[in-house]
């Protein structure tokens, strides 16, 4: 078993192409000395501009959202495609905002995960439970029952062709971090599940945990056995603040 710890940076609707190219001009310099591997997911507009400036750097690069057909009729949607000609590596498939606002079923997420795996972009699945499932003893239930139909139908090959984000809704943004054990407890029931699922190969497939992930919080999270990197909102728009999530077992 090896699984080489990511730290996602998750952009959301944040940075125009300026910004970008700013934050890159202070991040790529300090990303030399990380051994983790590092995603960054801008906004569609600045993927262009982010994957021209990142040659090179090995920082891998990712989209929030994507559709599941390769074309057609779908006014203000990006193809797995057009994702692939940046290019992108990942894609982010399920986030809870797009749950919340954008409609996103376990259905869709279902068929843009087999696409995204179809064309070679790994998904990043998002599973979580809100505050009131939580407190309703609802977590694993919930958040197992979303990896269950996230992944209806999916085969996979090897470990790398999918990974796993953890986020409980009440953490995102909120500035409530999970207790570490609590997204340990959440994020082993998910890989018992995947073992179920796909064997041994579930050892290799990487869990991220997330939800006000900083710099002050990251080791005790890390030290967790199943957590095997963040997927970070608001600290990854500070170059500073996510290179020290990346490098928080520098003591
Ligand atoms: O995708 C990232 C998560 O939604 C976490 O966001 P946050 O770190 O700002 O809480």
């Amino acid at each position: 078993m090896s699984r080489t710890p990511l730290f996602a940076g998750n952009w959301k609707m944040h940075k125009n192409v300026k910004e970008t190219l700013e934050f890159l001009d202070d991040f790529l310099p300090l990303a030399k000395d990380i051994s983790s591997e590092i995603a960054i997911f801008p906004p569609f507009t600045s993927l262009y501009a982010a994957a021209e400036k990142i040659k090179g750097s090995g920082i891998k690069l990712g989209a929030q959202n994507m559709h599941w057909e390769d074309r057609g009729a779908f006014t203000g949607e990006i193809s797995p495609p057009m994702l692939k000609e940046i290019p992108c590596d990942y894609v982010i498939i399920g986030h809870s905002e797009r749950r919340q606002y954008f409609a996103e079923t376990d259905d869709t997420v279902n068929k843009k995960v087999k696409s995204a795996i179809k064309h070679g972009i790994t998904p990043v699945i998002c599973v979580g439970e809100s505050l009131e499932q939580r407190e309703k003893g609802m977590t694993l239930s919930v958040v197992l029952a979303q990896v269950e139909k996230a992944l209806s139908g999916v085969q996979i090959g090897c470990g790398n062709d999918l990974i796993f984000a953890y986020e409980p809704i009440w953490a995102i943004g909120t500035g409530k971090v999970a207790l570490p054990s609590d997204a340990q407890e959440v994020i082993g029931a998910i890989r018992e599940k995947l073992c179920k699922l796909y064997g041994n190969v579930a050892q290799d497939i990487r869990i991220l945990y997330g939800g006000s992930v900083k710099p002050d919080n990251i080791k005790d999270l890390m030290a967790q056995p199943d957590i095997d990197g963040a997927l970070v909102g608001g600290a990854s728009l500070d170059a500073k603040a996510f290179y020290q999530i990346a490098t928080y077992n520098r003591g």
